[in-house]
């Protein structure tokens, strides 16, 4: 037994279930998104973004992803419309990945995946008076997805993908201000909405999906910058590289995708 190869097993998606049972719940993320299968509801507002008096703070790797945290006592940033009710407060963006090629998406268009995910975390700070608490409300967040898609370099992100050299391992944080994630959104916010959950551990059921359906272009090279990220801290022994940081959709379990487009 002593001679047990140290080789450290990243407990996957796949048996996430053990420790969070709402895994195999009915409103979890991803999905697949069907457009054939979306429904126009011509009842569904645009979505309306305010960022330009954003606060961001700092940049951080926490060992699932690279995290850009915003200041949110107050409603500087928000997101409204569609199928919000209310207001949500910007509080984090962050991607997830694949390793070279085209995967690391999580949500599918159609089968189709795209090179990486953006998630832009919005609480519903009208009806709770914490993000924790906000988590595990029904209505308590609101989830901007934005596809990237390998062609040309996109300028606005640059300035994230030249600060990962700080945050290369686990627990790593470091100022990142005056950052506008306005500069990594599509020309179109034509969108598909559906009820649905963390798609990291612990998994509330706590999330209206806004997942817009124009990616943005990145370049090879900017992605590869993400990938030179560690899941481990500098303490560990261990360097595994920060990839394939996705969960595969999971089953509809009867929800309804809506469009906002015809
Ligand atoms: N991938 S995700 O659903 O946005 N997950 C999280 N976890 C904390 C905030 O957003
Ligand atoms: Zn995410």
């Amino acid at each position: 037994i002593a001679d047990m190869p140290h080789v450290a097993v990243l407990p996957g998606p796949s048996s996430w279930y053990k420790d969070y049972p709402i895994a195999e719940g009915a409103r979890q993320s991803p999905i697949n998104i069907a457009p054939e299968e979306a429904v126009y509801d011509h009842g569904l507002p645009p979505i309306s973004l305010h960022y330009d008096n954003c606060t961001s703070t700092n940049i951080s790797n926490n060992g699932h992803s690279v995290v850009v945290e915003f200041d949110d006592v107050d409603d500087r940033s928000v997101i409204q419309g569609g199928p919000l009710e209310n207001a949500y407060r910007l509080k984090q963006f962050h991607f997830h990945w694949g390793g070279k090629g085209c995967h690391g998406s999580e949500h599918t268009v159609a089968g189709k995946t795209y090179t990486s995910e953006l998630h832009l975390v919005h609480w519903n700070a009208a009806k709770y008076s914490s993000f924790a608490e906000a988590a595990v409300a029904p209505d308590g967040l609101a989830v901007l997805g934005v596809f990237l898609e390998v062609r040309d370099e996109r300028g606005g992100l640059n300035k994230i993908t030249d600060s990962l050299y700080m945050v290369k391992f686990k627990g790593t944080v470091t100022d990142f201000r005056d950052f506008n994630p306005n500069c990594l959104l599509p020309s179109s916010l034509k969108y598909w909405t559906y009820p649905g959950s963390l798609t990291t551990p612990p998994l509330y059921e706590s999330v209206t999906w806004i997942v817009l359906t124009e990616p943005i272009c990145v370049s090879e090279k900017q992605m590869g910058k993400f990938r030179t990220l560690l899941f481990n801290s500098e303490e560990e022994e261990q360097r595994t590289r920060m990839e394939n940081n996705f969960r595969p959709p999971q089953p509809l379990k009867g929800r309804t995708v809506r469009a906002s487009f015809k």
